[in-house]
């Protein structure tokens, strides 16, 4: 298998780029079927990516790339369940999480034995008169419910709520418990291992203050989901829905760890959001490589990040219930594909994830799209919208009146950032411009310089029809998927993650001299700062 410097396309594709590189003012006007040609759809959403600063030419390029990186070899690898995160020798089977029952797919006789069982437990608790879930996790065993709840909202049961610990921060613990009646409170634990020192913290904390607090019953108010029964029974926890070494905490959403969601959506719509993924890993499984979304999406990655450049990619969602979905995507890709060397150790010559970051639309554009617009160095934005809003209590009278309006000025901006950061405003354009509130000692042309904008900045739309739990699914996993090309084509493993072992160490260490003070052996750096802590916590 190449590795993407090994191609002869990465070399073409960057000789491209120099050669000819893309002016999208000028491609749209010459194209009458740009828009059409680069617009793609897979399990119910619309992919449009004609605002980037690609051609033909490129794109016959990077699929070569990805016939010689072996990118679609690799996908049937990790579809069939061969140990493709090689550093920890396992499978990677998140795909056969969402695999109907009775699918050729592998384990999935045991996956819907414990789909079914924590389903079946999920209407148990929504009918057991609770009024609130704390679901206590972190990385991949909170961001995935915690977002996907946040995105669902619509379909919450009135009179239920959702609360999510994950910081080993106190304050957030604090800022939940005092709210809540321990009688009518259920704790979900949620960790892989059962070994994450944040989880166990936060656990520990509620379990004391349920039990002061009157709680009795620690195993109807407390259950787990983990792959380490043992230790969640050593823990005090009776109830442990398990799952396998071969699910990714990244990649977890979908299997019990999905239990506060299942809990706030109910069993129907969990297997829609199962669904929904499904339908998008059958079309990464079986579409043609130019028609692929996940692929052309993948590989639209590594041109913007290798071939032109561009070190970051902003996700704006214009959603107010996909706030957190840049947090969610940021560790989908970052601990995925944020990595060093090949998967055979050797340094890599060129770059890999970039820093994902954003926030829902329109709050980003009072805040950074300044940058986007006019900043030196150009960052792809990815715009997803939502055709109808749906609300868990309809509006009504004016209020939806209104509210419809609302969400027509929401799409409007959308399209109007990806317009303005496409078309920019030159000089000239900007020249006549004289707004009340420039200062008149300025130039005609030194006002128009900070005016214009240089345009050309590539972004995408990502369009669906409502956001329920099918196209979610499929927003997710389409996501997944393209993640994974990307690091098939760096020729990287995408499935571990021992980037965040050394800080945990570190902390072990560091946590027992916050105690005694001890700073033998620390930089003189780490040594002060502990030593202010301390005294400045007394
Ligand atoms: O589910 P666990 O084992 O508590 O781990 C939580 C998170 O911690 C990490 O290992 C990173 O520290 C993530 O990969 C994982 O999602």
């Amino acid at each position: 298998m190449r590795r993407a410097d090994q191609s002869p396309a990465w070399a073409a594709l960057q000789a491209q780029a120099a050669a000819r590189p893309v002016r999208l003012r000028e491609a749209f006007a010459a194209e009458a079927e740009r828009a059409a040609r680069w617009t793609f759809e897979a399990a119910g959403l619309r992919v449009d990516l004609s605002k980037n600063l690609v051609d033909e030419a490129a794109a016959a390029l990077l699929l070569q790339l990805a016939q010689d990186c072996e990118v679609l070899t690799q996908r049937d690898a990790m579809l069939g369940g061969a140990p493709i995160n090689n550093t920890e020798g396992r499978a990677v089977l998140h795909t056969a999480l969402r695999a109907p029952k009775g699918a050729a797919t592998p384990f999935n006789g045991e996956v819907h034995a414990a789909l079914d069982a924590m389903l079946g437990y999920a209407e148990e608790a929504r009918a057991g008169g609770f009024t609130d879930v704390v679901h206590i996790g972190i990385g991949g065993s909170d961001l995935g419910p915690a977002m996907a709840v946040q995105a669902l909202a619509a379909d919450l049961p009135a009179g239920l709520r959702l609360h999510f610990v994950s910081n080993v921060d106190g304050q957030e613990l604090a800022g939940v418990l005092p709210g809540l009646d321990p009688l009518r409170t259920l704790f979900v634990v949620a960790s892989k291992t059962f070994t994450t020192q944040e989880t166990l913290a936060n656990a520990q904390a509620a379990k004391a203050w349920f039990l002061a607090a009157g709680g009795q019953e620690v195993a109807r108010h407390f259950v787990a989901t983990s792959s380490n029964a043992t230790a969640a029974r050593a823990f005090g926890i009776e109830r442990v829905f398990g799952f396998w070494d071969w699910v990714g905490g990244r990649y977890s959403l979908w299997s019990v760890i999905g239990l506060p969601l299942a809990i706030a959506i109910g069993a129907a719509a969990f297997r829609q959001l199962l669904a929904g993924a499904h339908a998008m890993d059958r079309h990464f499984a079986e579409a043609q490589p130019a028609r692929n979304v996940p692929l052309q999406l993948g590989l639209l990655d590594v041109w913007n990040r290798n071939i032109l450049g561009f070190g970051s990619r902003s996700i704006a969602p214009y959603h107010q219930g996909l706030r957190r979905l840049p947090a969610y995507l940021q560790q989908l890709e970052m601990e995925s594909n944020g990595k060093g060397v090949d998967r055979e150790g050797r340094p890599l010559g060129y770059a890999t994830s970039p820093v994902i970051w954003g926030e829902a639309g329109t709050n980003g554009q009072h805040a950074y799209f300044q940058m986007l617009h006019q900043g030196t160095e150009p960052v792809p934005v990815e715009f997803l919208l939502v055709r109808h809003p749906r609300y868990a209590r309809a509006p009504q009278g004016e209020l939806a009146e209104r509210l419809a309006d609302q969400h027509c000025k929401l799409l409007a901006n959308a399209l109007a950032q990806a317009q303005a950061l496409m078309e920019g405003k030159t000089e000239a354009e900007a020249l006549g411009e004289r707004p009340p509130t420039a200062n008149p000692d300025l130039s005609a042309e030194a006002l128009a310089r900070h005016r214009s904008f240089p345009g050309n900045r590539p972004s995408t739309l990502i369009l669906m029809d409502r956001l329920d739990a099918f196209h979610l699914g499929a927003l997710i996993a389409l996501y997944e998927h393209r993640v994974f090309v990307s690091g098939a084509v760096w020729g990287i493993n995408s499935f571990d993650q021992w980037g965040v072992e050394l800080g945990k160490a570190l902390c072990s260490e560091l946590l027992p001299r916050f105690r005694d003070g001890d700073v033998t052996g620390l930089d003189a750096s780490t040594a002060a700062a502990l030593q202010w802590l301390r005294q400045s916590a007394s």
